[in-house]
């Protein structure tokens, strides 16, 4: 594993945080290395995630901005139980995800990941009893839920099979799956690609909503820097690490910006020259473009 550590939030540092009962999801000191699998490339590992730290509250919306390949999922899917770190500590919900008896992944969490996983041979109404079954919604309360979040979600009838779905619309079908059971943890992995602004307000708007209960936290990726403004929190995020992790209005102050876009350029170029002085394995950076962060998977 290499040891630079480029960057990383340095006042959220300490291990004893990972057990605060205020927080759904702590992270601390995070890294995570893909290992090629190829005979040719086995030496070459790719650190994906490079010391980071991040607190997620109960009862609000932490929006996780970043550009394509900076290793979003990546934690995400940490996060969920789906993907092992390297080293560090995550709790998710007081317990260590994937662990017997964690509770995740399970029915605590609404999880909408990145890639479809509906069963296409199901219609809409089988795909909501499927998964209402498997988290404990059925009979009149599921009837009730699906017919809001048909009518919500802009879809179209439940005896509609999935698999004669649009792209969009089956992102659509996966978001209300994840939110079918009303669970305190709502992760959403860039929910918003393919979805109108209409309705893509409509979305926030009802993410608002629900994290006003002060119980239920959602955490949502993008690489729309307009919609994540929204969010309570804002984890800005560079080449595996936060760059920043606060109120957007308080990372505006704090770095005496007028944007979030410039807060992101200016700490990009401090993240650079910091990795450059160090010679560390990273490489130069994109420059965000206005409205939406750049790639990162060809840096
Ligand atoms: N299973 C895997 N094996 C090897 N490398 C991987 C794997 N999954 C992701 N990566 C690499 O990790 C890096 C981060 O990918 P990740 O999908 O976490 O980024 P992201 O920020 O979510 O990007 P996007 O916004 O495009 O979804 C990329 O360089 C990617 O190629």
């Amino acid at each position: 594993m290499s040891t630079s550590r480029p960057g990383g939030v340095s006042d959220t540092n300490s291990l004893a945080a990972v057990d605060d009962t205020s927080a759904a999801v702590v992270v601390r000191k995070a890294y995570k290395e893909y290992r090629s699998k190829s005979l040719f490339r086995r030496a070459a590992g790719n650190m994906v995630i490079r010391g980071l730290d991040m607190t997620v509250r109960r009862g609000t919306i932490y929006g996780l901005l970043g550009a394509s390949g900076c290793g979003k999922t990546t934690l995400i899917r940490s996060i969920v139980g789906r993907d092992q770190l390297t080293s560090g500590v995550i709790r998710t919900l007081g317990g260590t995800p994937g662990a017997p008896g964690s509770g995740v992944p399970g029915p605590a969490v609404g999880y909408m990941p990145q890639e479809l996983s509906l069963y296409s041979g199901f219609s809409i109404g089988e795909t909501f009893r499927y998964f209402g079954w498997l988290t404990g919604v059925q009979n009149e309360e599921l009837a009730e839920r699906t017919s809001g979040l048909l009518e919500f979600l802009d879809l179209p009838p439940s005896h509609c099979m999935v698999g004669e779905l649009s792209g969009g619309q089956q992102r659509r079908v996966s978001f209300a799956v994840a939110l079918l059971h009303r669970p305190p943890l709502l992760i959403l992995d860039e929910p918003t690609v393919g979805v109108d602004s209409v309705l893509r307000q409509r979305l926030w708007d009802h993410l608002l909503d629900i994290s006003a209960d002060g119980r239920t936290a959602v955490i949502i990726t993008t690489h729309y820097i307009e919609e994540a403004r929204q969010a309570h929190t804002l984890g800005l995020m560079r080449q595996g690490v936060l760059l920043a992790e606060d109120a957007p209005d308080r990372i505006l102050e704090r770095h005496r910006c007028g944007s979030i876009e410039q807060v992101f350029l200016k700490l990009s170029r401090a993240q650079a020259g910091a990795t450059t002085h160090r010679e560390a394995d990273v490489t130069a950076p994109a420059v965000p473009a206005a409205g939406r962060v750049g790639d990162q998977r060809s840096e």
